[in-house]
């Protein structure tokens, strides 16, 4: 059987200490209750960028330009229905103050404690990358 191929940008935001933004999915939403990188689905027709500033700006209420999104490390992952594909930017840079408007909860972890918090399966490979680079 063929299954869709889901495009999802996020996000890795990196503040000055060199700690991660994490979110924790909302109850009632696909894999509640674990923590991923903000972002969300393309629509149709989107710019995947434009789709991770919307997405960004909807979850956490900042603003950023499209020069301070660094392409990272992209997830392709098997879920039973549908197929994921999810391009990881590293953000270092934005404007206004990151506020939780969307998720169970935030936190900004340290690549290393990255681990300690349960995630979507696609995530894991990320997470190594991450430790690895920061
Ligand atoms: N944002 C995000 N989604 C992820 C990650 N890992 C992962 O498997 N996903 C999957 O990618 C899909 C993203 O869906 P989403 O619910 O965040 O999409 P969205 O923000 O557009 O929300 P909506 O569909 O309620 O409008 C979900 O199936 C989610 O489980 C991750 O680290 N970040
Ligand atoms: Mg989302």
């Amino acid at each position: 059987m063929t299954l869709p191929t889901i495009l999802v940008v996020a996000a890795a935001l990196v503040d000055v200490d060199g700690r991660v933004l994490i979110a924790q999915r909302p109850e009632g939403k696909a894999l509640a209750g674990l923590w991923e990188f903000p972002g969300g689905k393309v629509e149709p027709g989107e710019r995947p960028e434009d789709a991770l500033i919307r997405e960004l700006h909807e979850e956490l209420g900042i603003e950023v330009s499209e020069a301070c999104l660094a392409p990272f490390v992209f997830a392709s992952h098997g879920y039973d229905s549908f197929h994921l594909l999810m391009p990881l930017w590293l953000v270092r840079r934005w404007k206004g103050v990151v506020v939780n408007r969307h998720h169970a909860a935030l936190a900004w972890v340290k690549p290393n404690r990255l681990s300690d918090y349960p995630m979507p399966p696609a995530d894991a490979p990320l997470v190594a990358h991450l430790r690895d680079f920061l």
